[in-house]
C-alpha cells in the first residue's frame, strides 16, 4: 500500500522539482518519519507556499445548507483525509503551527474532541511527540470522569475526560478541526483545567469568525490554520 511518504518520495523521484505544485512543495519540505520531539523536521515552507496550501485545503472542503438542521450552514472537512497528499499538507501546516507556539509552550498533551479532533489529533501528538487523551461525549469511556454540558451552534452535549487522563501540571493543546460558536472548545478546555492539566491553547483546522466562537476561549492563545464565513 502506498503510504503519504511513499507519495512524497515518489514525486522526489519522478517531477522536475522546478515543476511542483505548492502542494507537492508542502510535503516534500515535510519529513513524514521524523517524530523527534519538537525539532522542525525539515525546512518550513515559505510564506508563499503557506498561502497557496492553505488556499488548496479551503479548497477541498465541501459546504451543505441547511444540515444537521436548518440555517445551519455545514462545511465538510472530511474530503482533507480523502487524498494523501492533501492529508500530509495538512498534518504538516499544523505541526508547523504548533511549532511557531516556541518552546516554552510545547504541548505535553494533545487533546482532541469528540468525533472530528480524533482524525488528525494523534497523528499531530505523534509529530510533536506528545501524548494524545480524547474528549469524548458522555457515557463513552470507562471509569472515573468529570463531566461539562455546553452548547454549539446546532446543538446541547456533555463532553467527558477520564480522571488522570491528563497530569496536574502538563501542558495542553486542545485541538478539533472547526470552531463554530465555541462551546465545544470552551468544555473541552474546562475539563482540562478541573484535571489540573495547564492549557496552553487551542488548535482548529477552520474558523467560522462570524460566529465568534474565540470569545468564550477566554483569552487563550488560539490558532486555526484556515477561515470562512461561507
Ligand atoms: O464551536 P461549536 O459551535 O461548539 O461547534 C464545533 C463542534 O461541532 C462539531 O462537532 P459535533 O458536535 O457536530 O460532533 P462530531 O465531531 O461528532 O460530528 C465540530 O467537530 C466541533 O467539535
Ligand atoms: N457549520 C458547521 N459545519 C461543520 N461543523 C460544525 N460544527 C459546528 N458548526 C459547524
Amino acid at each position: 500500500m502506498s503510504t503519504p511518504a511513499d507519495a512524497a518520495q515518489n514525486l522526489a523521484q519522478t517531477k522536475d522539482q522546478t515543476a511542483l505544485t505548492s502542494v507537492e512543495a508542502a510535503v516534500l519540505a515535510s519529513n513524514p518519519n521524523d517524530a523527534s520531539r519538537g525539532q522542525p523536521t525539515a525546512a518550513a515552507p515559505s510564506a508563499s507556499e503557506l498561502a497557496s496550501t492553505k488556499i488548496t485545503l479551503l479548497g477541498a472542503l465541501k459546504h451543505f445548507p441547511d444540515f444537521p438542521i436548518p440555517g445551519v450552514k455545514f462545511i465538510d472537512i472530511l474530503p482533507l483525509f480523502q487524498d494523501p497528499v492533501i492529508h500530509e499538507t495538512l498534518l504538516r501546516a499544523l505541526e508547523l503551527q504548533v511549532l511557531e507556539f516556541g518552546e516554552q509552550a510545547k504541548p505535553d498533551v494533545i487533546v482532541g474532541l469528540d468525533a472530528r479532533g480524533f482524525l488528525f489529533g494523534p497523528s499531530l501528538a505523534l509529530r510533536l511527540g506528545a501524548s494524545f487523551v480524547p474528549v469524548r461525549k458522555k457515557g463513552k469511556m470507562p471509569g472515573p470522569c468529570v463531566t461539562a454540558a455546553y452548547e454549539k451552534e446546532y446543538g446541547t452535549d456533555f463532553f467527558q475526560m477520564q480522571e488522570g487522563a491528563v497530569k496536574p501540571g502538563q501542558k495542553v493543546l486542545v485541538v478539533d478541526d472547526i470552531i463554530a460558536t465555541g462551546g465545544s472548545a470552551a468544555a473541552a478546555g474546562s475539563l482540562v483545567k478541573q484535571l489540573g492539566g495547564e492549557l496552553i491553547g487551542y488548535l482548529f483546522i477552520l474558523e467560522i469568525p462570524v460566529l465568534n466562537g474565540r470569545s468564550k476561549l477566554g483569552g487563550a492563545q488560539t490558532v486555526t490554520l484556515l477561515e470562512t464565513n461561507e
